[in-house]
């Protein structure tokens, strides 16, 4: 489907070493089709445990995760929207994303450069915001000038673009983001066309050291930061997750044990990418295969049904739906079924998280 969440931040915060242990877990992930489209694009299997538990049950030969795109974006600096560093180049790649993973650097190392020379993350973030908000300013300004001539001439759709616009421009102006100025849907939809960076969705990973998960100011201010934004933050240490996605998965085990945990932290990274890209998950179980499908929450039947066909779509009868947690307790579709939990669902029915679903359809 080719959504895609772009990894953005100030130069050397640890971006390429977070997307190399991203790619590289994808590698390393048992059967997954991994292809790197372009150097610094890679697709990356979203981890579902879920998958595992239903193939106990239905014993598929094959397990297929859903997967989106990770980009590589090269670093920001200050002045980018007036061309500076790699200016308009970085925005370009910027706006061709669904949404953004900016990535914070919260942690001290003099023998890591830091282009500011200080640690302050919210300085950063700032900068980052600002030249995002003054690229948008730039096309926002442009579009309310045609706006402004075409309402003169009477067009009804510019007398609302107008307004939309002129919204926009005194928020930007105030280097506040778009995306924090309440646009409802019908105002998104306006200026959908003009594809502004401060209206994607953002998401705050948090680049730490091995010892900075607590007790660490620079992540306690990043988190206050996001809170206040109603964003999400993720503490990760990018070094350490690059090194463990090139162990093999007996000493990576050992690894992650030894620290406690249970899973590496990069699939709380792509799980929060998942969902920041507004993704939920439906599974089909087959004795083939047992996949998990990505559909935009609020889908109904019939478009879930076109991810895996247009076919599915068109001649859609109904969708076979058994809730994930039915599946499991009642051990399959069978169980499911003279347990009375098999529900038959129609055109109108809105796709639930975790559902498994089978489509009726006729071509
Ligand atoms: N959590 C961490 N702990 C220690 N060192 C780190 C950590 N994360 C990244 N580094 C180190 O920081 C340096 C910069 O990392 P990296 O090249 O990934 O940055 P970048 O954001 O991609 O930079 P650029 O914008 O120039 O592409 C590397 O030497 C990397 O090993
Ligand atoms: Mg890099």
């Amino acid at each position: 489907m080719g959504i895609k969440c772009g990894i953005v931040g100030l130069p050397n915060v640890g971006k390429s070493t977070l997307f190399n242990a991203l790619t590289k877990a994808g590698i390393a992930a048992a059967n997954f089709p991994f292809c790197t489209i372009e150097p610094n694009t890679g697709v990356v299997p979203v981890p579902d445990p879920r998958l595992n538990q239903l193939a106990e049950i239905v014993k598929p030969q094959k397990l297929i995760p859903t997967s989106f795109e990770f980009v590589d974006i090269a670093g920001l600096v200050a002045g980018a929207s007036k061309g500076e560093g790699l200016g308009n180049k970085f925005l370009a790649h910027i706006r061709e994303v669904d949404a953004i993973a900016h990535v914070v650097r919260c942690f001290e190392n003099d023998d890591i450069v830091h282009v500011a020379n200080k640690i302050d993350p919210i300085s950063d973030i700032e900068t980052i915001d600002t030249e995002l908000a003054l690229a948008d300013l730039d096309s926002v300004e442009k579009a309310l000038n045609r706006a402004e001539k075409e309402a003169k001439a009477g067009n009804k759709d510019a007398i609302v673009r107008k307004e939309v616009l002129a919204r926009l421009r005194a928020g930007l102006n105030e280097g506040t983001c778009a995306r924090a100025l309440g646009l409802s849907a019908e105002d998104k939809a306006v200026v959908r066309d003009l594809f502004l960076l401060t209206l994607k969705p953002v998401m705050y990973v948090a680049n730490v050291l091995d010892d900075g998960f607590e007790n660490n100011p620079h992540l306690d201010k990043v988190r206050a930061r996001a809170q206040a934004e109603g964003a999400q933050v993720v503490p990760v240490s990018a070094a350490i997750e690059e090194e463990l996605s090139q162990l093999e998965d007996a000493d990576r085990a050992e690894f992650l044990a030894e620290m406690g945990l249970a899973e590496p932290g990069l699939n709380r990274v792509i799980r929060a990418g998942y969902a920041l890209l507004g993704m939920q998950t439906y599974f089909t179980a087959g004795v083939k295969e047992v996949r998990a499908w990505q559909v935009l929450k609020g889908a109904t039947a019939p478009q879930a049904a076109a991810v895996i066909h247009t076919d599915f779509e068109k001649g859609f009868i109904r969708a076979e739906t058994i809730a994930y947690d039915d599946f499991i307790k009642f051990k399959g579709e069978a169980g499911a079924r003279e347990a009375g939990r098999l529900r038959l669902e129609g055109k109108e029915y809105v796709v639930q998280e975790g559902d498994v679903l089978h489509f009726r359809f006729n071509v």
